[in-house]
């Protein structure tokens, strides 16, 4: 096998895992949850996002959550910024240094989540990465959609290259591919990745799976394979897209780490430390970790029952 010998691990957690919660998650509560994060080891931890509160009212207190993390050296913090109000606002916020645009492989999806279409949404996004740039700041790119959309069905790669080239030309750092609605398998993913690779290079891939047909960590050992060592997850398998109906959360970073330990492929994450940052953000939220590994673990630490 072709394998990394590294892989980043970007923990979307804060963002993309609780964006969709419909009770009030306290801020204290996301602020606890970053730090576990980054103390675990996570070189980015996305944090939060500037979108419209009436749209994503979860992501209201991002400003807050912003101004009272504590920093970690060497970790990043990214923050989603859909348009120059977004980006606003990311400028008024303490210790922004990196962002993320958002777009999508499928017209559809990128009139429900953002309100216009891709090629409108890549107007709004050149000014913003303009303006990001001249601050010194980094910009991460999404393609929402790559393996498949809620309302249009399949998405061909080839509209999946052409959306990631279009980011990358523009000046992303790293493109990150999303299977928003999890229903991808290993040859598609594979097709996916062949295709984007074409058009920009593997090294700044990012592969961001949910996992609600149970085949992230399949699609992520069969992308890993072809050379793609940046992986997005979310710590407990939290989340969730609000405009993906029925999308449950990411690959679980618990997951993901074992898988990776397993492989002999570093990622810098103690996967104890993680899953206690899991079990800490799952109790404030009153339920059960959504990750095989960290629930295992929780068993192992119980002992055998008498
Ligand atoms: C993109 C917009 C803002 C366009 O929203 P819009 O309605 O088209 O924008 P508008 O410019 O017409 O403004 C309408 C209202 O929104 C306000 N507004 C406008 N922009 C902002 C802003 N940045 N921050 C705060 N407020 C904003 C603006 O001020 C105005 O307020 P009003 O006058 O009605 O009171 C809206 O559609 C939106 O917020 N959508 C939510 C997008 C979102 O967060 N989706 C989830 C994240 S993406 C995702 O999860 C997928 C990903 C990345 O994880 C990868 C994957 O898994 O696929």
């Amino acid at each position: 096998m072709n394998l990394p010998a590294r892989v980043k691990i970007v923990d979307v957690g804060p963002r993309d895992g609780l964006q969709n919660e419909k009770g009030v998650v306290p801020t204290e509560a996301k602020v606890a949850l970053i730090a576990a994060l980054a103390d675990a080891g996570l070189p980015v931890v996305e944090s939060g996002s500037f979108v419209s509160p009436k749209w994503v009212p979860q992501m209201a207190d991002t400003p807050e959550v912003l101004a009272r993390i504590p920093r970690k050296a060497g970790v990043s913090y990214p923050v989603l910024v859909p348009n120059l109000k977004g980006l606003d606002a990311a400028e008024a916020a303490v210790g922004v240094e990196e962002i993320a645009i958002f777009g999508a492989a499928s017209e559809t999806f990128s009139q429900k989540n953002i309100n216009c279409s891709i090629a409108e949404s890549l107007d709004r996004f050149a000014p913003v990465m303009e303006r990001a740039k001249a601050r010194g700041w980094r910009v991460r790119g999404y393609v929402s959609c790559v393996l498949g959309c809620p309302y249009e069905g399949d998405i061909a790669p080839q509209k999946v290259a052409e959306v990631a080239a279009a980011l990358y030309r523009m000046g992303c750092y790293e493109v990150s591919l999303g299977d928003t609605i999890g229903t991808g398998t290993p040859l598609k993913a594979r097709r996916m990745i062949e295709a984007v690779a074409a058009e920009v290079p593997l090294e700044q891939l990012a592969a961001h799976f949910h996992d609600t047909w149970g085949q992230a960590l399949a699609n992520l050992l069969a992308v890993l394979e072809m050379g793609v060592s940046v992986i997005d997850s979310s710590v407990a398998g939290l989340g969730g897209c609000p405009y993906a109906k029925g999308a449950s959360g990411n690959v679980a970073t618990e997951d993901v780490v074992y898988l990776l330990n397993g492989l002999g492929i570093e990622t810098g994450v103690d996967l104890d430390a993680l899953a206690r940052a899991g079990w800490a953000i799952s109790s404030v939220l009153g339920r059960t970790p959504g990750s095989k590994v960290s629930q295992a673990l929780l068993a192992k630490s119980q002992g055998p029952e008498a």
